[in-house]
């Protein structure tokens, strides 16, 4: 469910038309729909109630959007220093907040064992051992999972799949046992649960019950062999609706996992970003020049790859929408809509049948909660765009546009 609807020709976010603040804050923008987001946080913890909720922070790391989440008792899953600052500065508790990847440095370790974050999902033999000195040195313990690879095909556009064998996320089922009883010796680690995440964008339930079953097993197994597994995190991946898409709900992935949770002595923690920030916001472009080639007719907007990358590095579908429809009866027209940097893969849309556009329009990228501002960059040295949050009838700035000097700011001219 979320709130961006038509209304007399116009497309609103909540209670606030798109062209309003197109108008007031200028392109491009993010908009986000607090109404949105809180619903699916609770979409989440209804579905979830006894789960520990961590929202992945690289979907969306916006501290707006984090302080909301936390306010509906959402906590963090991160992946580096940044997110951790991010987390704790929107206020997640550290009890609530899970830290994953492949490639976490000494000083991120440090500085979330001194917040005292609730586990890490470790990912290496090296990497658990230097979370063990760590933790010795600043005389603590580090509550851990290992993240196993169950090497389960989630079927997904191959950049985003990370259960597989030959990706480089986890420890590898075969050495799985051997590796937790050597966790379980060291005397700074606390292993208390099993992490497994196989990948992103789901549309089916059957590749997240394939690796629970296996999750499943190697906790019993533990259990059985004096490891006090407590928790099962099984990542995010729910999928959403870009296009035709019909992934599973949370209930029903719920109801899926019940009967495999009964004998558990195990709390569930799942990592949801897209599921939660995907659909609440949209990407506003304005048209700056239509052009018609031998070839084809293009859409040129303010936009570009920069902004929103989904697109041009998976060649990912999203909606797009006028924010004011054209009533003036001119046919609908094949198209490309391309931003203004300098590669050919700098595209929203590809041979998409559009309403006619022209200059000045305002087109509204739709599906851009996750992954969208987060993966942004000043390619082109292009400021990054604002954000702006809706809640009814209102909106709030949430991250302001940057400006040319912030582009700058960092860097030194030679003496
Ligand atoms: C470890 C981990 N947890 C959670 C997520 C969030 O995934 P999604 O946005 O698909 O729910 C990711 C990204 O895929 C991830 O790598
Ligand atoms: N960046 C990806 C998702 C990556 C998930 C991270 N584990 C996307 O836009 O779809």
């Amino acid at each position: 469910m979320h709130y961006f609807a038509y209304r007399n020709d116009e497309l609103y976010c909540e209670d606030v038309p798109l062209a309003r603040i197109a108008a007031e804050v200028g392109t491009p923008a993010y908009v986000y729909s607090r109404r949105t987001l809180v619903h699916h946080a609770r979409v989440f913890r209804q579905a979830f109630p006894e789960a520990l909720i961590c929202f992945a922070v690289k979907a969306n790391s916006n501290i707006s959007i984090l302080h909301t989440l936390a306010q509906e008792g959402i906590g963090a899953d991160i992946v580096s220093g940044g997110e951790l600052f991010r987390a704790r500065r929107a206020g997640v508790e550290p009890e609530n907040i899970v830290f994953a990847g492949v490639g976490k440095r000494e000083d991120e370790i440090a500085a979330a064992l001194k917040q005292d974050i609730f586990m890490f999902n470790v990912e290496s033999i090296e990497e658990l051992n230097l979370i063990q000195r760590v933790a010795q040195e600043l005389n603590t313990t580090a509550r851990i999972a290992l993240r196993v690879n169950p090497d389960v095909d989630a079927k997904t556009h191959p950049y985003i799949s990370t259960g597989l064998r030959e990706n480089k996320f986890g420890i590898s089922m075969d050495s799985a046992l051997m590796d937790y009883h050597y966790a379980h010796r060291l005397s700074h680690i606390q292993v208390q649960g099993i992490h497994c995440h196989i990948g992103s964008q789901l549309t089916t339930i059957e590749p997240f019950i394939d690796a629970f079953k296996i999750i499943r097993a190697l906790a019993l197994e533990l259990i059985a062999s004096g490891i006090d597994i407590r928790y099962l995190d099984m990542g995010g991946g729910l999928g959403i609706t870009y296009e035709r898409e019909k992934p599973p709900l949370p209930m029903e992935l719920a109801h899926a996992m019940a009967p495999l949770m009964e004998d558990l002595p195990c709390t569930l923690i799942l990592e949801p970003g897209r599921a939660i920030a995907g659909n609440t916001g949209v990407f506003l472009t304005q048209v700056l020049y239509t052009k018609q080639t031998e070839e084809k007719r293009f859409i040129v907007v303010d936009g570009a790859m920069n902004d929103l990358a989904r697109p041009s590095l998976y060649g990912s579908f999203h909606d797009i929408r006028p924010v004011q429809l054209n009533t003036s009866g001119e046919e609908p027209v094949k198209v490309d809509i391309v931003g203004p940097i300098c590669e050919s893969s700098d595209f929203f849309a590809r041979e998409r049948l559009m309403p006619a556009c022209h200059h000045g329009d305002i087109l509204a990228i739709m599906s851009a909660g996750a992954y969208g501002f987060t993966m942004s960059s000043n390619y082109n040295s292009r400021p990054r765009a604002v954000e702006v949050l809706v809640d009814d009838d209102q909106y709030r700035i949430i991250r302001r546009r940057e400006t040319l000097e912030d582009l700058i700011q960092h860097e030194e001219l030679p003496q």
